[in-house]
């Protein structure tokens, strides 16, 4: 079933929240207003805009925000014409008050994110979101580690909870074409009707595109992206791409190519810190399995503590680590230097 009359899917532009992570979490109104202008301008139907953790992300463990984030919302809220602004929670690093205020800035889309075996920590989040009215959006982060029937269980729980749209997120952008296929294919048999179904992808093994396309075809009717890649790690699959190769594939997202490509070169990439490189730590991520948003912190535990954050890296993807487990960055660190 098409996502609407006009559109086959629905691309999410994560710039303003996955981007935070290789911002340090540094935006700034300003940056906020000109870059939800420029992608409402070139089409994209949705704008996350976040800490990259999420509503109440910002603390000593995350990184601090330099903006408070509902200052960021409603700057997006204001600023975008046509788009609608999306928001990310993990429940525990934010609250339900969290998603309230929210709400009452304007935000219309509520994105809660779970690790993913832990769907049952985010049924009141759903609950309280679609009381308010807010369309509602679940992640299952780190969907690589798990095999297809176990995130389709997962995904029910959302959806019994009110979740409107499940997403296999490819946290540590380890998926390769099939394994994608056969997630997202698992969760769309598991929700029919009762729920969409989404693809979050990260390009540590330079495959967000591919996985992309590969999850429209099994069913996914939700494409994440970020423009100009700005994400965690390697970045996400970048928007510009993804709009350019659905153009060409006949699939309708609604952007328009030539504007979003100005979009990135000229109004993206100003505000980034520096390109989402496809290097060796982003690679290593993609390789052994690790969260993306771990490459900034490894990189500077690998910087303090004199090792080579690569190592780092894959003792992390060793020990399965999982969102707020970035202490143990630190922990493996000290034992490597012991070790030297
Ligand atoms: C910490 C939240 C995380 O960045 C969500 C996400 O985008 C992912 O898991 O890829
Ligand atoms: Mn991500």
């Amino acid at each position: 079933m098409p996502y609407s009359a006009d559109l086959d899917i629905r691309v999410t532009d994560s710039s303003l929240r996955d981007g935070s992570h290789a911002k340090r979490h540094r935006f700034t109104v300003e940056h906020v207003r000109s870059v939800v202008a420029a992608l409402d301008g070139a089409g994209v139907p949705v704008i996350e805009v976040a800490h990259g953790d999420g509503l109440g992300g910002s603390s000593f463990t995350y990184g601090f925000s330099r903006t408070p984030e509902q200052e960021l919302i409603k700057a997006a809220v204001e600023t975008a014409g046509r788009a609608k602004i999306a928001f990310l929670m993990l429940p525990g690093l934010g609250v339900l008050d969290d998603i309230r205020e929210a709400a009452g800035n304007g935000a219309a889309i509520c994105r809660i994110a779970t690790h993913c075996t832990e769907a049952d920590i985010s049924v009141q989040h759903f609950g309280l979101a679609r009381d308010l009215g807010l369309e509602t959006v679940g992640f299952l982060m780190m969907a690589h580690s798990r095999p297809p029937e176990v995130l389709a269980k997962q995904a029910r729980i959302m959806a019994d909870a009110g979740c409107q749209c499940v997403y296999v997120v490819d946290s540590a952008g380890a998926l390769i074409m099939e394994q994608t296929g056969d997630r997202i294919a698992a969760l769309v048999a598991e929700l029919g009707s009762d729920a969409q179904v989404g693809f979050h992808g990260h390009e540590n093994l330079g495959l967000g595109v591919a996985n992309s396309v590969i999850a429209v075809r099994a069913g996914a009717l939700q494409i994440d992206g970020s423009t100009r890649r700005f994400g965690a790690g390697a970045g996400n699959t970048p928007v510009e791409a993804f709009a350019a190769v659905a153009e060409k594939l006949g699939i309708r997202t609604g952007i328009d190519v030539l504007k979003i490509i100005d979009a990135a070169e000229d109004v993206v990439r100003p505000v980034m810190d520096g390109e989402c490189l496809l290097d060796r730590l982003s690679l290593t991520m993609g390789y052994a399995g690790v969260y993306s948003s771990f490459l900034k912190h490894a990189d500077r535990q690998a910087a303090r503590y004199g090792v080579s954050g690569a190592e780092i890296l894959i003792e992390a993807g060793r020990r399965n680590l999982v969102g707020g487990q970035e202490d143990q960055l630190i922990e493996i660190a000290v034992a490597l230097a012991a070790k030297k």
